[in-house]
């Protein structure tokens, strides 16, 4: 099965590649030929291939064929919490609104969030994601059935009773889904965060991870609340307690949020494996603060995107999260120049992948890697004039300039119409099952 997208403009997002028009054939679910138009006329086997009556034709005049974006930090059910809780602070949202709201939410309410979820992503451009949640099965069956590409996570949390039931579940994740999927699903361990895992139980999830020589999805320094408590608990910063307890040593690690680092934190996670989460939007919600990022990529810490559940997130809409990272950096450094649009783009794909550690199938448009990619319309008032694709992608984008979405070489949306997953089934299961949820809490 080949598809031909004709006549567009390529930002292939491999280092600092300037856009060129051309042509891109895919090849069951990987990217076959990159042909820029000024080679086509000397290549007979492309011009060959292409006219072969077997290959779909996308026509990718005036759209900017990029790669798909990675949002690597979502707790995709909580889709079904969105708006039910605004305007709190986090453990206050945490402990009397979610936690409450998740005990009442059955593994099928799981498959429907993550549905409604997956559509709002892959009709903003996103391809891949990292979710951290429970009912992974359910989770894991909707990806399966989407056709997303998705790192998936069992969230550990160790205050309650019954620690064993969720160890078992998050292995049998590992054991049940990690590669299958046609290889679009991976699999981490995830204890929650530093003050919801005492040492022992961080010990024995990272005895685990080692085990499956699988990475770590964990929340760090999020508010100035945990920085104080692990303070108090442990006489460390939140930071030092995951590096004392070896957490770096061997494993890749994606840390979501990183907010509140000290200097001598960001040299613990130098030359870490894996890297940063950032995730602004939920940051901004939130009023957790601004994450060191610029200091951060000087110490060669990978640093990648994520909304968050759209529980604190406001939409999963990773356009929204490129422009919040880059003017937030440019504000917090009084300088506009620092986390330019390209290196804002770079955050939601390559950087992103290479926290899922998935770059090496995604994240850039090369040849023999997987057909992640989405095609943005810039006919209209908001994208012209085209001066620098670039910019317009990073600065005046948004997911609503999404026509076409591809993963792993299968077309999910198309002219903006989803074609895995019935919207309005998802849209009206989604409700029917948030207002029993969120009853009376
Ligand atoms: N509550 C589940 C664990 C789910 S893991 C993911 C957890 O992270 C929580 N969560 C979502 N967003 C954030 C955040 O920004 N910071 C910390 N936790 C979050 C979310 O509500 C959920 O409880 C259990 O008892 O097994
Ligand atoms: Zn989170």
């Amino acid at each position: 099965m080949r598809i031909h997208i004709r006549n567009t403009t390529i930002l292939t997002m491999n280092q600092e590649e300037a856009p060129f028009i051309g042509d891109i054939m895919i090849h069951n679910d990987r990217i076959e030929h990159i042909i820029p138009k000024d080679e086509q006329a000397i290549n007979p086997t492309i011009l060959e291939l292409m006219n072969h009556d077997s290959v779909q034709e996308i026509d990718g005049t005036n759209m900017v064929t990029m790669p798909g974006l990675i949002n690597a930090h979502q707790h995709t059910p909580m889709n079904l919490l969105k708006g039910f809780s605004d305007d709190l602070k986090l453990m206050d949202w945490l402990e009397k609104k979610m936690f409450p709201a998740e005990a009442r939410m059955t593994p099928e309410d799981m498959y429907w969030g993550s549905k409604l979820s997956m559509a709002e992503m892959i009709r903003s451009g996103t391809t891949a994601f990292a979710d951290m949640y429970m009912h992974m099965n359910q989770i894991a069956q909707a990806v399966d059935e989407v056709g997303m590409r998705a790192s998936l996570t069992r969230g550990l949390v160790f205050q309650e009773d019954d620690q064993g039931a969720r160890i078992r579940e998050a292995i049998e994740l590992v054991e049940n889904w990690h590669g299958q999927a046609d290889g679009r699903i991976t699999t981490m361990f995830g204890p929650h965060a530093p003050y919801t895992c005492p040492p022992d139980s961080l010990r024995e999830v990272i005895k685990l991870a080692e085990h499956y020589q699988l990475p770590i999805h964990i929340h760090l320094a999020e508010t100035k609340e945990e920085v104080v408590t692990i303070r108090e608990h442990y006489g460390q910063t939140p930071t030092q307690y995951l590096y004392e307890l070896g957490l770096f040593e061997q494993l890749h690690v994606m840390l979501a949020h990183s907010v509140h680092l000290t200097k001598r934190d960001i040299q613990y996670l130098k030359g870490m494996r894996g890297g940063v989460i950032h995730n602004p939007v939920s940051n901004l919600k939130l009023g957790c603060g601004i994450a060191p990022v610029t200091e951060m990529m000087q110490q060669g810490i990978t640093v990648g995107l994520g909304t968050d559940g759209a529980g604190s997130a406001t939409t999963l809409d990773m356009f929204q999260e490129i422009k919040a990272a880059t003017w937030l950096q440019k504000l917090d450094h009084g300088d506009p120049t620092v986390l330019p649009a390209y290196q804002s783009l770079q955050m939601a794909t390559i950087e992103s992948a290479k926290l899922l550690a998935i770059d090496h199938e995604t994240g850039t448009l090369e040849v023999g890697k997987k057909a992640d990619m989405i095609l943005i319309d810039l006919n209209r008032p908001h994208l012209q004039p085209v001066h620098h694709i670039v910019s317009l992608l990073a600065y005046s984008a948004n997911g609503a300039d999404v026509d076409t979405t591809i993963v792993n070489g299968k077309i999910l949306m198309q002219h903006r119409q989803l074609l895995t997953l019935d919207e309005q089934e998802v849209i009206h299961e989604g409700n029917r099952r948030a207002k029993r949820i969120i009853e009376g809490i």
